[in-house]
């Protein structure tokens, strides 16, 4: 099998009795590439997955991989593997063999599965606890169990559906920075779906938004956060303004915003909320509309001229930091 293969969706679509849960979606995804499927709750992105994965059949449209169409092949044959948001390991096998579990279904050999078996748990760094049990493991010994199980398959494409969900925030960090080594040594494709903004922006070379069973926006993470193409992308990636203003709709970042004299600015706005985070002050303030504005100001600048509630204040932006938004 060929190594480091392109993905390709052509007008994927999946139809559940009157449901569309996704809509003639079209990607490329380069090989190689992190990508982070983000987006709310039933906007498709497992359906999605489970799709690539072929443990969901597809209702129009096509999968390639590496050119070659895999849309109705069982999910072994396709050079895909998938690890799941619950493990999903098996409680009487010991880890070892439940790495080993799909070459023991394709009829490898005992002494090769082990050995198999036992280098992609060195690569997950769970060679000295390979004979216990998974109940015997933490949850992130769990996950990486799951990992070395999903990857014995040497996969040209891993799939990943919401796999740091289940871990506490400490622990979700360390194995962001697992995954991220992961794929780099491995040099293979991962799709991750998310629904965390930060999770997408901190692992993905390339973020694609759905919404609605479609692709919002597609793009390095760093354009999709810092030039969101629409009110929902930038609504949802966070840390923007989304402003209804004479020229159209714009999204600006709040900690681009400006904060200034009353008049001084191109908007001036009431103040509503003034919270304190640590690194900065968020100050939220009304503008003509009702339209609340968040700026977002480094905290020392902020206490050399504190503001209250009740305060008028000029809010002001460089033109390059308003992105026009489409809707
Ligand atoms: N087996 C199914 N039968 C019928 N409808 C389904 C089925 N699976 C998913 N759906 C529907 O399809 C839509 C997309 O679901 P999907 O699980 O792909 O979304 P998601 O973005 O992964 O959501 P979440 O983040 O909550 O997991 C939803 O409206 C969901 O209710």
């Amino acid at each position: 099998m060929t190594k480091n293969a392109d993905l390709e969706l052509v007008a994927l679509t999946k139809r559940y009795s009157g449901t569309v849960a996704v809509d003639a979606i079209a990607h490329h995804f380069k090989a190689g590439v992190y990508a982070c499927l983000l987006g709310p709750s039933g906007c498709g992105k497992s359906s999605t997955l489970r799709m690539i994965a072929g443990h969901e059949t597809v209702s129009d449209g096509s999968i390639l991989l590496g050119g070659k169409d895999v849309s109705h092949l069982p999910p072994a044959k396709r050079g895909t593997a998938m690890m799941f948001q619950s493990y999903a390991l098996f409680p009487h096998l010991s880890v070892r063999d439940n790495v080993g579990f799909s070459l023991r279904m394709a009829g490898t050999d005992k002494v090769t599965r082990d050995r198999r078996a036992d280098e992609m748990l060195e690569l997950v760094e769970m060679t000295a606890l390979a004979d216990r049990k998974p109940d015997q493991l933490s949850g992130g010994q769990q996950q990486r169990v799951a990992l070395a199980r999903a990857l014995i398959t040497r996969p040209q494409v891993l799939l990943l559906d919401e796999p740091l969900s289940a871990l506490d925030p400490f622990l979700r960090i360390r194995m962001r920075a697992e995954l991220k080594r992961l794929q780099r040594e491995l040099g293979i494709s991962f799709i991750h779906v998310t629904h965390g903004q930060d999770e997408a922006l901190a692992l993905a070379d390339e973020i694609i938004v759905m919404n609605d069973a479609r692709i919002e926006q597609a793009g390095p993470a760093r354009d999709v956060f810092n030039a969101p193409k629409t009110a929902f992308v930038a609504r949802f990636m966070g840390g923007h303004n989304v402003l209804d203003l004479p020229q159209g709709k714009v999204a600006l970042r709040s900690d681009q915003m400006i904060v200034m004299p009353a008049k001084a600015g191109r908007v001036d706005g009431r103040i509503t909320g003034v919270e304190y985070q640590g690194t900065h002050v968020a100050l939220t303030a009304q503008i003509a509309g009702s339209q609340d504005v968040t700026a977002l100001i480094p905290e020392a600048q902020f206490f050399e001229t504190p503001k209250a509630p009740g305060e008028v204040i000029g809010l002001g932006w460089d033109d390059i930091a308003a992105h026009p938004l489409a809707s």
